[in-house]
């Protein structure tokens, strides 16, 4: 019988030794593709055929372009798992893997990102609403805090922060922002069981809009999330509120941003994640009441290690079990 096949789509940098463990049950190959063209032209060509699961980084989009409904109609027939090594899996169309005649189940990362990235959801909370990107700016520039120096920050203790989007980075940035003294509400969904909540506070979604000092966007980015926070959302907000984004750029009107942040509306905001990376829109650029992080929310060495440890368990599985060991939503019932 013909060894199974895993395909590599990106880089393996740190879990290498679990990589090649793989070797024992499967053939481990790479594209040769340097673009989309070339990668779907080597799909046609039947050179991936028996590959039964891939390997997949937030990287490698640079080489196949989207996991669209163009892409998933020409990848090998035989390919049944796609473990993406990340958290959020927009760049990955689920609908048209789970439609195709021999689907392909989707895996993604949770929890392994969920410290790293709450992490610099806070330092970009503290950063904003002191607003330090303005003094620190200026000390490059050689001016000291700058003439004039910037208008004064404000604490975090005892503003309201509200979490839009109360999953695994969700409930860490809680329990980190609750140690600054913030008082917590969310909207999800769904509301939380009190176990997972403990104590955060439900509102509707224009409560939270209303309510928030400092608003936090932890959602995943798909069709119903795109652009939810846009000029109608800033106007129902504070005046003077804190928006901070670590979840996906298209959650954000980045152009509306702009336009609050000029007016005066948003006070400031800390961004790690853009609508159309890596250019920066440049009203945010020439902002300085913006703090600005080029998407390096799990960019830590353990981060890194146990995002990719546990995207190769998800394809050790595949082809040890036929299943995957976390299986994205929207395919829960496949
Ligand atoms: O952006 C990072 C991730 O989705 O894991």
């Amino acid at each position: 019988m013909s060894r199974p096949k895993v395909l590599l789509l990106g880089d393996i940098q740190h879990a290498r030794k679990s990589w090649e463990a793989l070797n024992d049950i499967a053939d481990l190959i790479t594209t040769k593709a340097t673009n989309r063209t070339e990668f779907i032209q080597e799909c046609k060509d039947g050179k991936l055929d028996g590959v039964v699961a891939a390997y997949r980084t937030f990287g490698s989009v640079a080489i196949t372009g989207l996991i669209d409904e163009e892409l998933v109609s020409v990848l090998p027939k035989s390919l049944l798992f796609l473990a993406h090594c990340g958290a959020g899996y927009d760049q990955i169309d689920v609908h048209a893997c789970s439609e195709r005649k021999s689907p392909i189940r989707v895996s993604n990362v949770p929890t392994a990102v969920d410290d790293a990235t709450a992490d610099v959801n806070i330092f970009l909370i503290i950063g904003a609403i002191r607003n330090f990107n303005t003094g620190m700016q200026a000390l490059r520039q050689g001016k000291w805090r700058g003439d004039p120096a910037p208008p004064l920050g404000h604490d975090p203790e005892g503003k309201v922060l509200g979490i839009l989007g109360m999953g695994g980075i969700g409930r860490n940035l809680k329990k980190k922002a609750e140690a600054f003294g913030m008082k917590v509400i969310y909207h999800n969904r769904r509301q939380l069981s009190e176990n997972m909540a403990v104590g955060a506070e439900y509102v509707t979604f224009d409560e939270l809009l209303a309510k928030s000092d400092v608003i936090s966007l932890n959602l995943p980015l798909n069709k119903n999330t795109y652009h939810i926070i846009g000029k109608p959302e800033f106007d129902k907000m504070k005046d003077g509120v804190v928006v901070v984004n670590t979840a996906r750029g298209a959650v954000i009107d980045e152009a509306a941003l702009v336009e609050a942040l000029d007016s005066g509306k948003v006070f400031s905001a800390g961004l790690d994640v853009f609508e159309e990376e890596p250019k920066i829109h440049p009203g945010l650029l020439g902002n300085p009441n913006v703090m600005l992080v080029p998407h390096m929310g799990t960019w830590s060495y353990e981060t890194h290690t146990a995002m990719e440890e546990w995207a190769i368990s998800n394809v050790r599985q595949a082809l040890e079990k036929g299943t995957l060991k976390s299986i994205v939503p929207e395919q829960a019932d496949l």
